[in-house]
């Protein structure tokens, strides 16, 4: 699952690893230069410098400035970098050197903006390429910017971890917007609960909507299906063998119907018979069809839902985002459903759906079989991507 991002996730990881320490080895040697040149400058200039790179030093001025601060963000010091120009030859290599060298002697590296300015275009291409969603790579972007150029540099950090901590950060940041715990939201409604699908055709919607039905029944709950999608031929049968396997209840009506009231039906029954769920499919025509939206917007009306799902596959990338939106902004969805989860590489969909509708994903579809539905979880996924979990 995912992994074509995956791999890309780790090469920016190896990028700024490599770029970082070509730059502290430049600092390293540039240091042993400054070093030479030093011996022969003036000895207050000596004092100064010293500060800066000796940590006995560093902790005795710790109250005034901060001594990871001395030690590992010279670039914001100017002072520091006047007097590297000043006492020799070691400012050639940058303001930074020699401050990146003596973190380099204690084991730690600083990353500079200019470090990061490839890898960072190549980390946008990546995530372009996976199909993430403009937005969303750039709020990935400066979030991983930020972390690492900002205080961060003060820490004791190799640059591996820094690099997976800003990337962890920044993919939550963006995969976890809106998350609520199903579950729980079901416990705690009134029932019936109904529960309305939408989204197009042939995307795993009537599947999940199984898959949801038999999820409900392991933790208790009973459910109805409702037939809403009137509009396409066998979608009644569809469902029927659906409702058959799993021996459960199916209300339809004759093709060409009214979706809300077979879904309004649905919850009748549910009433009259104490069922807990319903679970109403809807018609999954183009999404720029007015005509479905219109559907949508009488169920909303007639039904009113208590949970609108919008279901959409993986594989269709940035399509699904911007059906997703679509979809959302003619009845208010509260969820994703991301069907074929487990035959997709690129993973754009996932990290770009709850950012862009601000609506999360509440579920993967990771397979054809009824268990095959999974509660989304963004710190998993984010753990998978970036290889924590192996
Ligand atoms: N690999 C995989 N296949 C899936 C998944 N979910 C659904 N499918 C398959 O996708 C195909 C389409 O699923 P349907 O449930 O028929 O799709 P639908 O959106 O209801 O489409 P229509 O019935 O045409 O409206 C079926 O062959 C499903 O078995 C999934 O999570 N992973």
């Amino acid at each position: 699952m995912f992994d074509g991002l995956k791999d890309k996730l780790n090469s920016f990881r190896e990028d700024v690893e490599e770029t970082a320490e070509e730059a502290a080895d430049d600092a390293d040697e540039s240091a042993d230069d400054a070093d030479e040149s030093t011996a022969s400058a003036n000895a207050a200039e000596t004092e100064t410098e010293s500060v800066a790179v000796d940590d006995t030093d560093a902790d005795d001025s710790a109250a005034a400035t901060p001594s990871e601060t001395d030690v590992t963000t010279p670039s914001s010091d100017e002072s520091d970098g006047d007097d590297a120009d000043d006492s020799g030859d070691a400012s050639s290599s940058g303001p930074g050197t020699l401050k990146r060298a003596a973190a380099f002697a204690t084991g730690k590296v600083i990353i500079e903006e200019d470090d990061l300015e490839d890898p960072l275009w190549e980390l946008e291409m990546a995530l372009l390429e996976s199909d993430v969603e403009m937005s969303v790579a750039e709020e990935i972007l400066e979030t991983v910017e930020e972390t690492m150029i900002g205080e961060t540099r003060k820490q004791v950090e190799t640059t591996g971890e820094l690099v997976e901590r800003a990337l962890h950060d920044a993919l939550v940041d963006v995969i976890s917007v809106g998350q609520f715990d199903f579950d729980e939201r079901i416990a705690a409604a009134d029932k019936p609960i109904t529960i309305v699908f939408t989204g197009v055709n042939g995307v795993g919607k009537t599947t999940s909507i199984a898959k949801l039905s038999e999820y409900l029944a392991d933790r208790g709950y009973s459910s109805v299906l409702a037939n809403g999608d009137t509009y396409r031929a066998g979608a009644n049968e569809q469902l029927q063998q659906h409702a058959e396997n799993l021996d459960r209840k199916i209300i339809t009506h004759e093709q060409g119907g009214d979706p809300a009231a077979v879904i309004y039906d649905g919850v009748e029954y549910a009433e009259a018979n104490g069922v807990d769920v319903v679970l109403g499919d809807t018609a999954g025509r183009l999404h720029t069809s007015d005509d479905l939206m219109s559907q949508l917007e009488k169920i909303d009306r007639v039904v009113d839902p208590d949970m609108t799902l919008f279901v959409d596959e993986a594989v269709a990338g940035q399509d699904a985002v911007m059906r997703a939106q679509e979809f959302n902004d003619a009845a208010a969805i509260d969820g994703t459903i991301l069907t074929k989860a487990d035959v997709d590489a690129s993973g754009g969909a996932a990290i770009s759906i709850a950012y862009v509708t601000g609506k999360p994903i509440l579920f993967l579809g990771t397979g054809q079989g009824y268990e095959h539905i999974e509660p989304f979880e963004p710190e998993e996924l984010v753990d998978q991507l970036l290889g924590n979990d192996e």
